[in-house]
């Protein structure tokens, strides 16, 4: 499905610079946005090394594929040096336009601020960028790319590989007939056939490992809370509660990114709702598990056996309990480490440098570029509000709806040609799918990111009287098709809504379903539905006092008096589960709903 805008828009922030021959090297190449000569809206990345006769010169520093390096060669002078120390990267990058990494290359602070300004370009030969400090390039205006998708068949035939191994011991076996033993009864195994399998996460690389499954005769289910049921169904595969994946597996297979929800999301508690003797492999990320409350599960007998890709810290303690545990198997972070996922991540990698320089759409970017500080410090209070009414609208959506068709509204008295939306819907698209995904949105992929997810999202405009002083009145973006965990956020026609205005520089939710609000988008926010009655604030105050969780807002919103109301608390800090629940046990509270900005 497209990404589609009701307007065309002009850049009045974004500012083309004009090319010199003459230019130093280093101010020729800063990166900006221009609108395209090829389609109004579109935005394109200008590197302008092009315009230079020097060949730039690109920094490979890690293995990369052979036709990776072949692409390269034909734009760049390539200097292909490995296992650089921290002092001699930074001295080589003073003398470098580009710099090519997978995960072992630490590309900090200091890198850029060594660069002075040369660095336009950083390329990570893969998905994950933790070892890039994206806040330095992009105050360094450098440009970061990725290769998204040719390593996903990999991670996804090693998940396989790791959960057949561990299923029948492969690598406990081989380690016994190595040191002159001759254990069959000791390494029986388990078959898969007729299992049920849990994969966590069903992106890119969650169903490739469940079509696989599926051909070994598995039973799989999925949880994603944000994958549509039909692409479930279409392979086979039930969308199904955290819970219920849980209490159902024989095996779990962990495909979700590392965010602040899914942070340790296998720990004691979750690991005690666990058929005892479940399987766990991840070729995600260490994060998502809690490693020690994992080895206690191992020891307790609730999890027979894991087979692991990835760690909290890589490389790990090799004399941890959890490495050197019987029932744990592990490999090197090897999931994208194919020959053909290597070649593959070479060439998606090059070409994405080599387009940057030579000033083509990034679509693959992963940071913003620099917007002139003016027209940031104006739409600065407005970008806050629009990317956490995203994020409240994406958290408001019940799972298994998947989202794929979202409408923004601006209410404002600007002329259309003032008032470019661009980065504001930028942003809404950054705060619906990040919360979501392993995706980082910017101004640069916003559209191209909710393109290649199916979302679409459309904008309309406003035209109010009244003084153009301030860019705009309201922003409100609204979700159809989908249910809500939160009935009340949806409106009478059938949407989840919610509404935002910018009031004295801070961003405010006004509005939730059918219901006015008043609530600073600060820390985080509690909505309850009850019956309006005296007492209510006070009742849910007192029980977030007792765990001395800070309530920096309250308002509520009522139908009329004594009939349906919403009230909107903001906490400066997450409740605990506890309270929460006495929150929803408070007998007038009909739903309530947490939700993280
Ligand atoms: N071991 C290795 O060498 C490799 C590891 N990876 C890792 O694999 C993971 C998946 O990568 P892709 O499939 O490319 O990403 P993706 O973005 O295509 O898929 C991630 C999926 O997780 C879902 N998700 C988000 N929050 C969730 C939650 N709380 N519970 C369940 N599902 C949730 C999203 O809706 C999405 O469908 C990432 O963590 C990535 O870093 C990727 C490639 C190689
Ligand atoms: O692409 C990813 O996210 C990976 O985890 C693969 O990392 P690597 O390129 O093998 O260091």
């Amino acid at each position: 499905m497209a990404t589609s805008a009701s307007q065309t828009f002009r850049t009045p922030f974004l500012k083309t610079p004009s090319l010199s021959s003459k230019q130093p090297l280093s101010s020729a190449f800063a990166v900006t946005l221009r609108p395209s000569r090829r389609a109004v809206g579109r935005l394109v990345v200008v590197v302008s090394a092009a315009a230079l006769d020097a060949k730039p010169t690109v920094l490979v520093a890690e293995k990369l594929g052979e036709a990776g390096l072949e692409l390269l060669k034909e734009f760049a002078n390539v200097d292909c040096s490995y296992n650089l120390s921290p002092e001699e990267l930074c001295t080589k990058i003073s003398l470098c336009d580009a710099l090519i990494v997978r995960s072992g290359t630490k590309v900090s602070r200091e890198v850029f601020e060594s660069s002075a300004g040369r660095l336009k370009v950083v390329g990570r030969a893969g998905v994950g960028i933790d070892n890039v400090d994206l806040s330095a390039a992009t105050e360094h205006g450098c440009l970061v790319v990725n290769a998204p998708t040719a390593n996903t068949v990999a991670a996804a035939e090693h998940g396989i590989a790791l959960l057949t191994a561990m299923a029948r011991n492969v690598a406990q076996a081989d380690a016994s007939v190595k040191a002159g033993k001759w254990q069959r009864s000791k390494y029986v195994g388990v078959s898969l056939v007729g299992k049920t399998l849990a994969v966590m996460g069903f992106g890119k690389v969650g169903s490739e490992v469940a079509r696989r499954a599926k051909g070994l005769g598995m039973n799989v289910i999925a949880h994603d809370p944000y994958a549509p049921a039909d692409r479930a169904r279409a392979i086979g595969v039930d969308l199904v509660s955290f819970d219920e994946a849980l209490a159902t597996a024989d095996f779990i297979s962990l495909h979700m990114p590392l965010t602040p929800a899914t942070s340790k999301v296998l720990n004691d508690e979750t690991f005690a709702k666990m058929k005892k003797g479940v399987r766990i492999v991840n070729v995600a990320r260490g994060g998502v598990i809690d490693e020690d409350a994992l080895v206690r599960a191992l020891d307790a007998g609730i999890v027979a056996q894991a087979a692991l890709d990835v760690f909290t810290q890589e490389p790990p303690q090799y004399e941890s309990k959890l490495i050197q545990h019987e029932g744990v198997t592990v490999t090197p972070h090897l999931g994208a480490s194919t020959m053909e996922a290597q070649e593959g991540v070479a060439i998606e990698i090059a070409e994405a440098v080599v387009g940057a320089l030579k000033g083509e759409l990034a679509a693959t970017a992963v940071n913003a570029p620099m917007v002139p500080a003016e027209v940031l410090s104006e739409l600065k209070p407005y970008v806050e509000l629009a990317e956490k009414l995203g994020r409240l609208a994406v958290q408001l959506v019940a799972g298994g709806s998947g989202v794929k068709s979202v409408k923004v509204t601006y209410a404002s008295a600007r002329a259309p040609d003032d008032l470019d939306t661009r980065l504001l819907r930028a942003m809404i698209t950054k705060g619906l799918i990040e919360p979501i995904s392993s995706v980082f949105v910017n101004l640069v992929n916003a559209d191209f990111t909710a393109k290649q997810r199916g979302l679409r999202i459309t904008e309309e405009r406003i035209g109010l009287d009244g003084s153009p002083e301030s860019p705009l009145d309201f922003i409100q973006v609204q979700i159809a098709n989908v249910e809500s965990r939160f009935a009340s956020a949806m409106a009478d026609s059938g949407e989840i809504r919610v509404e935002g205005r910018v009031k004295d520089g801070i961003p405010h939710l006004t509005r939730v379903g059918s219901f006015e609000v008043d609530v600073t988008l600060e820390g985080s926010i509690i909505l309850c539905r009850q019956v309006d009655q005296p007492g209510m604030i006070g009742k849910v105050g007192s029980i977030l006092g007792e765990e001395n969780v800070n309530v920096s807002f309250m308002s509520v919103g009522r139908t009329a008096p004594r009939k349906q109301a919403v009230m909107a608390i903001g906490v400066d800090d997450q409740p605990s589960n506890e309270s929460l629940k006495k929150i929803g046990d408070v007998p007038a509270i009909e739903e309530f709903v947490f939700l993280k900005l």
